[in-house]
């Protein structure tokens, strides 16, 4: 299946069955009709159906290399200018579509495999097959437009190993408990898969750092498997969904993509999935050299864009209806937006101004830009998320619901709840959206999501530190003024 349409995403997951606890309890209807999937799952419909649609197919997909027929276009590897432009358009499309509220849209899974599969050849540096395995498995995803969730963060138990009187460390951080002719036997969970369960596979692989390397150790290791497969058990977080009404939960109704635990329990990986065992050298190796952090932060950058329009918009409306957009104080505040939103959307055209061959053949965008607004965002997002408390002040709480305003309280309500220029049912409308992005469940999960996307903010700083190369030269500026010589 090439590019598939919302029917056709909606069909497999339906489908696939896999194992999912929700409250206590085995889901086992239909995933899309389920109150805390079922809003989720219409909106990635939406998505996937632009891809078909006559008005966006040609910038939403490319011809596949291998049938010709059209396949998404984030599983394109960029290798000019112009496929870096055409990927960055395809992202902003559906940045725009779900307003960057989506960490998980499908082009983020799909860029960061496209990643891997540029780089296949050095999985093979211990283990032919390995590489192909990787080749063979991205050319399967975008010919089937799998969709994906990852994991590498393991449950803070794993992370207190008992010294155990034999010597030997007891562990449950997961890992390989067995080699075999078919496969691997994985056992152990993982902390978190988003989304885990409103796709098709999952891709495990080990964290993009480790600060004590090991060589052969049971716990690194890639694949990727069915979420269906026997011993994967997946453990959801408590439902974010206020509700179905649109009106009442702008946000929570259409985009909360619930986050699980993913209980892996004597699962069989076979050996053709997988792509990593046992050395964290060629893992971290595989991340540095295949660019995966500055692929995918291309795309997030898009993403950070499109969240970030549509808050400045959320808050210059706010400050519309309360007729204070000319006030000082809420000029000082929108500004601040103001200035982030440029210099995002500045960072990402020096990103592509300043991208270059790798050795792979990936036009690959200029990493310090993108790295430098992975720094940025986290810390200035929660600062947005304060500012539209600051200016809605009690109106962000006392927010009359939709049944209100068709019973007997709607005279009252129209009465005293109206703003400048808007009637009641449009400010409450707007209020109700500010307080789903700022102040809900929702809003708060947004908010610490943002805080770790890429990992917490010492990855974060340091992976723009480390690779800061301009630092030998801004010293030895300084060393010429002092009259020193460069060592
Ligand atoms: C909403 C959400 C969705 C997520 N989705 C996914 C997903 O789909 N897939 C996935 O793999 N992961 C996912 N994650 C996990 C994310 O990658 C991690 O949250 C992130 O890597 C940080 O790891 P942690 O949560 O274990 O925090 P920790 O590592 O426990 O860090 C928490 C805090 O403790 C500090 N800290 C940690 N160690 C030390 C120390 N030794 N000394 C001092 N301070 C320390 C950190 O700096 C940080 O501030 C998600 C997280 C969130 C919040």
């Amino acid at each position: 299946m090439p590019a598939k349409n919302g029917k056709q995403f909606l069909d497999r997951i339906n489908r696939a069955k896999p194992s999912v606890w929700f409250r206590g309890e085995q889901i086992d209807g239909r995933l899309s009709d389920h109150s805390a999937f079922r809003g989720l799952m219409s909106t990635q419909a939406e998505l996937y159906d632009m891809q078909n649609h006559p008005d966006f197919q040609e910038r939403m997909t490319y011809a596949s290399p291998t049938t010709g027929d059209p396949v998404g276009l984030s599983f394109m590897q960029p290798k000019t200018r112009e496929d870096l432009e055409k990927r960055r358009q395809m992202m902003m499309l559906w940045g725009e579509k779900h307003h960057g509220l989506l960490g998980r849209s499908p082009d983020y899974m799909n860029t960061g495999l496209m990643a891997f599969y540029t780089a296949a050849e050095i999985l093979g540096e211990k283990e032919p097959k390995f590489a192909e395995n990787m080749r063979r498995y991205y050319e399967f995803c975008r010919e089937n437009d799998i969709s994906l969730s990852h994991a590498f963060v393991q449950p803070h138990a794993s992370r207190f190993d008992e010294l155990l009187e034999d010597g030997s460390i007891e562990t449950c951080a997961a890992r390989v408990i067995e080699e075999n002719e078919e496969g691997i036997i994985v056992e152990g969970a993982f902390l978190l898969a988003t989304q885990g369960v409103t796709t098709d596979e999952i891709l495990v692989y080990p964290p993009a750092y480790s600060y004590m390397p090991e060589e052969d150790s049971p716990r690194t290791f890639a694949f990727a498997v069915p979420n269906n497969l026997p011993g994967i058990r997946w453990i959801c977080r408590e439902s974010l969904v206020g509700g179905d009404s649109a009106f009442d939960y702008p946000l929570s109704s259409r985009f909360d993509e619930m986050d699980t635990l993913v209980l892996f329990d004597h699962v069989l990986v076979p050996w053709d999935r997988v792509f990593i065992l046992g050395s964290d050298h060629l893992s971290m190796r595989l991340f540095a050299e295949s660019g995966f952090h500055v692929h995918c932060g291309h795309q997030v950058l898009c993403r950070y864009i499109a969240k970030m329009e549509f808050t400045l918009g959320v808050i210059l409306y706010m400050a519309e209806t309360l007729d204070r957009a000319t006030y000082p104080a809420t000029i000082e505040k929108i500004s601040e937006v103001i200035v982030h939103l440029e210099t995002l959307k500045s960072l990402l055209i020096a990103s592509e101004a300043g991208a270059v061959l790798d050795r792979f053949g990936s036009m690959l965008p200029d990493r310090r830009p993108l790295w430098t607004a992975n720094v940025i965002f986290p810390k200035v997002y929660p600062r947005m998320m304060e500012i539209i408390q600051l200016l809605g002040g009690s109106g962000i709480i006392m927010l009359p619901s939709e049944l209100d305003f068709s019973g007997d309280p709607k005279a009252d309500l129209n009465k005293y709840l109206r703003g400048s220029d808007v009637d009641a049912t449009q400010k409450t409308a707007l209020f109700r959206l500010a307080w789903d992005l700022s102040t809900s469940g929702f809003g708060g999960r947004q908010t610490l999501y943002e805080r770790f996307f890429f990992g917490d903010s010492s990855v974060v700083t340091n992976r723009l530190y480390q690779s800061y190369t301009d630092k030998k030269t801004y010293i030895g500026k300084v060393k010429t003024f002092l009259g020193q010589k460069d060592e």
